[in-house]
């Protein structure tokens, strides 16, 4: 998919909402456990019931692979399931020299069509380019991510400027792809630094995942982050698919998303 198809959902819709799909098999409704692919079933109504509200759905792969082979076999049913219009993206978090990327990028991108993958900066410009070489696919590129360990590395200084090593993935790799094919990640978490990150990355899209069970605020991370195209995907996951545990699971999901969709309607209200 490229930009001006992300853009035009956005608006068509009214929203900037991704649903996380990290579905586990402890945690979804007991009477799905019955069904040949609970994990498959529970997706399909998580996704029949919040479609209308979200421009992208993300499933993170860690949770399908713990499954061995029937996991994957639920990923690839859960991606055909999505109605094409949406963003796709293979949370995976990939990364390594470049032939191996490059098979990642043909699993992710060939194998399975989504339309991008989360992949990790550390191994520099050849283990990223190879996922950039693939028409209207995107890479998500970890920059200043919403967990407790971000701090380790990530605000380490780099120069005597007192650069950041999270604004050094972002600056250093803008040379690698164009703002139609990479986006960065910042967790909602650090809403506070979104706006030096739009100083760096005015144009690019950022995928906000730590609203919802992480605490992250809406608000704040719109205040911040938005850009003239919206320029944001925020991402939800156990917030929306798991706020209910019961029979009623698919339309809490749909309620739960239609929430941050309203709200993000208003914030929309004041840039488009
Ligand atoms: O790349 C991600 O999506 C990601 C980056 C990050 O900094 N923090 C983060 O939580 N995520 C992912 O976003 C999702 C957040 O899930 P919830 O906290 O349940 O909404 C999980 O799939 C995480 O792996």
């Amino acid at each position: 998919m490229n930009k001006q198809a992300l853009v035009e959902q956005i608006k068509k819709k009214q929203s900037y909402l991704c649903v996380g799909l990290d579905t586990d098999l402890t945690k979804i409704p007991t009477h799905l456990l019955k069904e040949e692919d609970p994990v498959f079933a529970f997706n399909k109504q998580i996704i029949d019931a919040t479609a209308e509200y979200c421009v992208a759905y993300k499933p993170n792969i860690a949770f399908y692979e713990a499954m061995g082979p029937r996991g994957w076999d639920s990923l690839q049913k859960t991606l055909e399931y999505i109605p094409k219009e949406i963003f796709t993206i293979a949370d995976a978090k990939r990364g390594d020299i470049g032939n191996t990327s490059k098979m990642y990028a043909q699993a992710f991108f060939e194998q399975m069509d989504f339309d991008s993958i989360t992949v990790a900066p550390y191994m520099g410009e050849d283990s990223v380019t190879p996922f950039l070489e693939f028409e209207n696919k995107w890479v998500i590129l970890l920059a200043l991510t919403s967990n407790k360990g971000s701090s380790d590395f990530q605000h380490l200084r780099v120069d005597s400027e007192g650069t950041a090593l999270f604004e050094r993935v972002i600056t250093t790799s803008q040379s690698w792809g164009s703002t139609e094919q990479l986006m960065y990640v910042v967790g909602a978490t650090q809403a506070q630094k979104l706006q030096e990150i739009r100083a760096i990355a005015p144009d690019h899209f950022l995928l906000v995942p730590g609203v919802g069970a992480q605490g992250g605020s809406l608000e704040e991370v719109s205040k911040y982050g938005m850009n003239k195209d919206c320029g944001l995907l925020v991402n939800s996951s156990r917030g929306i698919i798991y706020a209910s545990a019961k029979e009623d699971f698919a339309e809490a999901a749909g309620k739960a998303a239609q929430t941050l969709q309203q709200e993000m309607a208003v914030y929309l209200g004041e840039i488009l």
